[in-house]
């Protein structure tokens, strides 16, 4: 169901079958001035964020956003109304306090540069006066969540790390204290694209384990589109151009701001709703770190592929070979410099894609949860399926 300026959300709950760790957010006619202006940032907004979902906050420059996200954590304190977390007014605790149970994550990750990843990882733990290998135990398991392995991580320096490694790390960071909600401004703004679709990918199949509340600002639709369960549009003063979910917000756009705010491209925009695990994926023959790359190329022949696909003892997918390459290989090793080009079940079809075009093997791995091997997806598979999607006609026969 659709919601505009003067309607309070009344939607269904997309996280409502899950386990949800998250709790709810609710804003109640909350208004921002600041000192100096005339006129509020953000005036009279009521909103209800349900807990365990991700909810996108976008829309013009200046129109309140950031202000919105940092009501929260009271990095900014609303000049009147209520905001309440789990039913619990934000002002019960100080601001202090209530900043260590909330997640921060922010464009680059801002980490402290002389403190390595793992002690910037700790940090609010250690201020929350975890034991010492509660909080080891704890930095080594979010590295492994976000991607990184602990043992060559963990004592780096942050200017030792690339920027998707930072924002990662970021990522951990607002995470450690495992709190129930997490808010993140911008938080992949500033890297290349095809790292922030990965790290995108990483943020989805963290929230499917984790199921936290999550307010991100965005200003990239797509972006908003492929991670949100819902999308908040805001106009200038923070009032609510439209709540809704991805789909209805393309589907049914409440006025011509939002119609105008999608952009032409919506009919395209669908199509980056539709999931990679909604195709169908190959099952290659695999083989094993640690194997003889030859018999593993003479397998994979015989099974009529032309690749190996080396997986760990998790079953993480870290190498990719030709039949040749692998055959030069007496051993399979547990890493490779090659991009093997892997995405998560739950990226989009546009992403499949672009991961394809960079991707030396005419099709790209899917992961699930924790990054495990699930098949292969083919170019051909994104083909149909996108020529099937925009074909009406292809879609009434198959519906
Ligand atoms: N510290 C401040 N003092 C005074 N005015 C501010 C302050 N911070 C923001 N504003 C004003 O409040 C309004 C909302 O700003 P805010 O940063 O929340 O918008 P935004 O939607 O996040 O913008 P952007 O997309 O450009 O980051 C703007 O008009 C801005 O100029």
């Amino acid at each position: 169901m659709s919601t505009t300026a003067d309607q309070q959300p009344a939607p269904e709950h997309p996280a409502a079958d899950r386990e949800v760790s998250g709790a709810e957010i609710v804003f109640d006619n909350v208004t921002k001035t600041y000192s100096g202006q005339k006129v509020p940032a953000v005036d009279g907004l009521s909103l209800t964020v349900p807990a365990g979902e991700i909810v996108m906050f976008i829309g013009p420059s200046g129109c309140g956003k950031t202000t919105t996200l940092k009501m929260i954590n009271r990095l900014h304190e609303p000049t009147s109304g209520t905001i309440t977390i789990g039913g619990e007014d934000i002002r019960s605790k100080n601001a202090t306090e209530l900043r260590r149970t909330i997640g921060y994550v922010i464009q680059g990750g801002s980490l402290f540069p002389h403190m390595t990843v793992g002690d910037n990882i700790a940090l609010v733990p250690g201020l929350l006066k975890w034991d010492k290998r509660r909080i080891s135990e704890r930095v080594d398991d979010l590295l492994e969540l976000v991607g990184l392995d602990p043992k060559r991580y963990r004592d780096r320096y942050p200017k030792e790390l690339s920027g998707g490694q930072q924002q990662r790390v970021g990522v951990a960071r607002g995470l450690a204290a495992d709190p129930p909600v997490l808010l993140m401004d911008e938080p992949f703004g500033a890297v290349d694209p095809i790292t922030r679709q990965r790290l995108q990918d990483e943020l989805m199949s963290i929230q499917e384990e984790l199921q936290k509340t999550i307010v991100c600002v965005t200003h990239d639709i797509d972006e908003a589109v492929k991670l949100g369960d819902r999308i908040l549009l805001l106009r200038e003063g923070a009032q609510i151009a439209q709540y809704d979910t991805a789909t209805t917000l393309l589907a049914n756009p409440a006025d011509e701001f939002v119609e105008d705010f999608i952009g032409a491209g919506s009919s395209l925009k669908q199509l980056s709703l539709s999931r990679v695990d909604e195709l169908e994926l190959q099952s290659p023959v695999l083989a094993a770190v640690g194997d003889d790359g030859r018999a593993a190329a003479e397998a994979a022949r015989a099974g009529g592929q032309n690749d190996v696909i080396v997986l760990d003892s998790r079953r993480r997918p870290v190498g990719w070979y030709n039949l040749k390459e692998a055959a030069r290989m007496p051993r399979l090793p547990d890493h490779t410099e090659q991009d093997i080009s892997v995405i998560d079940r739950r990226s989009t079809i546009n992403d499949a894609l672009d991961a394809m075009l960079a991707s030396a093997h005419g099709g790209v791995l899917v992961t699930g949860r924790r990054d495990e091997f699930l098949g292969v997806v083919t170019f051909e598979a994104v083909t149909d399926h996108i020529r099937a999607a925009s074909d009406p006609d292809a879609q009434e026969a198959t519906s």
